[in-house]
Formats: C-alpha cells, sequence, structure tokens
C-alpha cells in the first residue's frame, strides 16, 4: 500500500530535529509524534523506522545525499524511507527523485570504502579496528548496522516458557525459545505486546538474550542478600529477584530517581516482593555503609557509553565522543570500588557493561585486581558452566551482536577471597600463615 505522499515532509521535519544530536532519537520521535497527534501507529512506525535507518547509515547516506541541487535533508527522508519501506510504496515522488534512489539502491555496498560501509564515526572505526581487526569489525559493525530483534525473558514466579510460547500462539504471535537464556523467548515479529495480558498480568518481560544472560551469570540464589548497585528501570533487578525466587533481599540502587521510577509499575506486574529500590547519592552514600561486607552478591551493571546496544539506539555512535569514554572510566572504577565494600568473604561481585570497547571492560577489571588483592577472578567459562549455558567464552563474558545474536554485553565475576580460619598460634609456621593472612586483608 502506498503512503500518503506527506510522510516524506514530516519525516524530513523530525530527520532535521534527530540530527542535531540534542537529545537521544527515541526522545526527539516521542515529542515529535507527541505534537502530532494525528498520526497513526502505521504512519508513526514508517517515521521512526526511516530516521533510525539514516542512522544507521549515515556515512553512505550523507556522502550520497551532498551532490546535486535536490535539498539534502529531502535526500536524507528519501533514502530512508525508501530504505524501510520501498521505492514503490513512496507516492508523489518527482521523476528527480526517483531517479534518485534508483540509481543508489544500484550502489553495491559491498564496494564502498570500509569506514563509509561500516557507517562509524571514525574514532569508533579506528577503535573496533584496533581490537576485532578490520575483517571483523566490518562484520561487527554490519550487523550492529541492523535493527535488533524482540526478545522476551519469561518471569519464572509467574509462568514457564511453554506456556507462554502456547499463550502468544493464540495472538497469534510466534515467539521460539532462544539458545542462552533457559527464559528467552525470540518473537518472530514485532508485534505490540503491552495490551496483552501475559504482560499487563507480569508473565513476561522485554528483554535482550544478552541482558538475560548477564543477570544469570550473578548465580543469586533463594534466600540471599543481592544488590543490584546500579539497577535503573530494573531490567536485571527483575530478573534476579526471579531467580531468587522472590525470597531473600534484592536491593536496588540508582542515584537516578526517574530511572527508578521506571522500576516500580514493572516491579508491582512481576508479582516481586523481595525487592528494595534505594536512591542513593553516589557510589559511597552512607546508606550503602551499613551493608558493608554483608552481601552475598553485588552486580554492578555500570554506566558505559553503549555502544554495544547500536542495534537499538543507532544515534549513539553519532553522540558519543571519544574523550567521554575517559570519563566514564574514571565513574566506572569508582563505583566499582564502592560495589566491592558490600561484598562478604566468599561472595561474589560481577562488573558488566553494555559496551564493546576493552577500555570500559577488560582495562576496568584488570585496574581492579591490581588493587583489590582481596579478590580474584572466577573465570565466565566456569560459571557459565555452573548455569548450563551452552555458551563458549574464556575469562569474561563477551556477547557480541556478530557472534551470539544479542547486544554487545561485557561482564566479569568477581569473588572476594574467603578469609581463612585464625590458625591456632603454636608452630612458627602456623604464626608464619596467620600474619600473611592479615597482610591480604590490610
Ligand atoms: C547501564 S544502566 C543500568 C541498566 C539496568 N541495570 C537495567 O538492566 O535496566 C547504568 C545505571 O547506572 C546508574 N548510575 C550512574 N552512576 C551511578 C552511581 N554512582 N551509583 C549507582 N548507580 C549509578 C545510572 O543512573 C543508570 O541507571
Amino acid at each position: 500500500m502506498r503512503l500518503p505522499p506527506a510522510i516524506l515532509g514530516n519525516t524530513e521535519e523530525v530527520l532535521r530535529e534527530v540530527l542535531r544530536f540534542t537529545s537521544p532519537a527515541d526522545v526527539t520521535l516521542s515529542r515529535y509524534f507527541k505534537d502530532h497527534p494525528r498520526f497513526g501507529g502505521r504512519e508513526r512506525g514508517v517515521i521512526a523506522e526511516a530516521v533510525y535507518a539514516v542512522l544507521r547509515n549515515k556515512s553512505f547516506f550523507t556522502d550520497y545525499a551532498g551532490a546535486g541541487n535536490m535539498p539534502s535533508m529531502r535526500k536524507l527522508a528519501l533514502l530512508g524511507l525508501s530504505e524501510t519501506v520501498g521505492i514503490d510504496a513512496l507516492g508523489g515522488l518527482s521523476e528527480d527523485e526517483t531517479q534518485f534512489l534508483t540509481r543508489i539502491q544500484e550502489v553495491d555496498r559491498k564496494l564502498l570504502p570500509p569506514q563509509m560501509r561500516a557507517n562509524l564515526p571514525t574514532w569508533l572505526y579506528e577503535k573496533l579496528v584496533a581490537q576485532f581487526g578490520e575483517a571483523e569489525a566490518l562484520e561487527l559493525a554490519e550487523v550492529l548496522n541492523t535493527p535488533a530483534p524482540l526478545d522476551l525473558r519469561v518471569n519464572s514466579i509467574k509462568a514457564n516458557r511453554d506456556e507462554v510460547i502456547a499463550e502468544l500462539a493464540k495472538a497469534p504471535i510466534a515467539a521460539e525459545p532462544m539458545p542462552y537464556a533457559p527464559l528467552g523467548l525470540r518473537v518472530l515479529k514485532k508485534p505490540a505486546l503491552q495490551n496483552l495480558p501475559l504482560f499487563k498480568e507480569g508473565a513476561i518481560e522485554v528483554q535482550d538474550e544478552g541482558s538475560q544472560v548477564l543477570a544469570q551469570l550473578l548465580g543469586a540464589r533463594r534466600g540471599e542478600m543481592v544488590v543490584d548497585f546500579c539497577a535503573g528501570a530494573g531490567g536485571k533487578t527483575l530478573a534476579l529477584g526471579a531467580t531468587m525466587r522472590n525470597t531473600g533481599r534484592l536491593y536496588a540502587f540508582d542515584v537516578s530517581e526517574k530511572r527508578l521510577s521506571k522500576l516500580k509499575p514493572r516491579l508491582a506486574r512481576s508479582g516481586l516482593s523481595n525487592v528494595h529500590p534505594v536512591l542513593i547519592a553516589h557510589e559511597r552514600d552512607a546508606k550503602i555503609k551499613r551493608l558493608a561486607g554483608k552481601i552475598d552478591r553485588v552486580l554492578v551493571d555500570a554506566p558505559c557509553s553503549g555502544l554495544g546496544t547500536l542495534r537499538r539506539n543507532p544515534d549513539v555512535k553519532w553522540r558519543q565522543r571519544p574523550e567521554a569514554v575517559g570519563e566514564m572510566q574514571e565513574k566506572q572504577a569508582a563505583i566499582l570500588d564502592g560495589a566491592a565494600r558490600l561484598v562478604k568473604n566468599g561472595g561474589r561481585l560481577v562488573y558488566a557493561t553494555c559496551s564493546l570497547l576493552n577500555e570500559e571492560n577488560d582495562f576496568i577489571v584488570e585496574q581492579f585486581l591490581a588493587s583489590h588483592p582481596d579478590f580474584e577472578l572466577v573465570p565466565a567459562s566456569a560459571v557459565l558452566a555452573e548455569q548450563k549455558i551452552p555458551l563458549e567464552m574464556d575469562k569474561y563474558l563477551k556477547m557480541l551482536p556478530h557472534k551470539h545474536q544479542t547486544d554487545g554485553f561485557f561482564a566479569a565475576v568477581l569473588e572476594r577471597k574467603a578469609k581463612a580460619k585464625p590458625a591456632p598460634a603454636t608452630s612458627a609456621a602456623s604464626a608464619d600463615a596467620a600474619e600473611d593472612d592479615a597482610g591480604e586483608e590490610a
């Protein structure tokens, strides 16, 4: 079905605003749709997808939209729309516009210069090539520039995976179990879920498979004291609460009141009563102090560049600055250090990000281990085996879009060494051992 010709002008209008990069693209789009309430669901979807297509392909599109007399923003809007719905669905195009789109469709994108093919800013392209090598960086970039699938987590407090598949099928919505997350389902199209009883009653939550695996890596158990240090709107908190079978105590800390407030309705739907949201001022807040050394498991899902989520947030690559990565590192190290104080002897601390950059991942963990000799790394491979998750990993969990069809996630499991029992001071040897122990704890 052909789209109304006016949609081109609207896409151009909102695109101009989005490409100023003064706020996240989803925020600008929601504001625009609020100001233009006449759009139906389909039109909103088409405009939003066209804007996202431009963000994903910006290097290539801007290069081709630069030449000629047609205004470049109109060309970008045309390119975004034709990428999403195809040229034939666009009504009222001039001959010039049709010719322009046909010419671009004929370009073999595989022959473009590598960075244009990757559609990444220079600084990021260079970092990814240095880390992965050019061939893999291009493979990664290609997947990062495609829309993410829709993943669900079944809330095991309310239902099991088979029940949810059967219930979705009645809608009818096709969903299949995911390979790594034991409660994960991938929905084959992208239907609206908000009005389904399954959603309203808290039997399902939208959550990327990688995020589900990451929560699982903490290994939270029934009756434990657990802290989700950077809980945000609670994506991982809800998964942890269900893993704990709604027992024990799960503190959800965050410095953002706005984000924590988004956790509240999700919590109400989930049926969990073991979660305690706590607004903290910073990672050394006095509210944290009283829990020092008492917590079994702490998750630090640290604030990061978010570059692992480009499939969902393609504007991030254009909005993020290389200098910001350095600022993030300082914050990440400080939060990890603050959170580590909570962990009891023998307890576990998981440091995680949704970044692809070693600087925010391996580097932060290595720096932490060097300055915290009372912690040691537990290889992710061992924890995944414990959790029966069929993923081949080494020291760290590294979920990658081109390998695992998830967002990019990093996680490291750190364990506070159990304090050795004081040896009876009857011999010189045991006195030496006690002294060594004291040195380690200092
Ligand atoms: C990656 S997001 C967390 C996402 C969340 N865990 C989820 O699964 O939906 C990082 C969070 O860290 C929070 N944050 C930033 N600085 C913090 C600090 N010093 N202490 C605790 N949380 C902090 C941010 O407000 C943000 O919500």
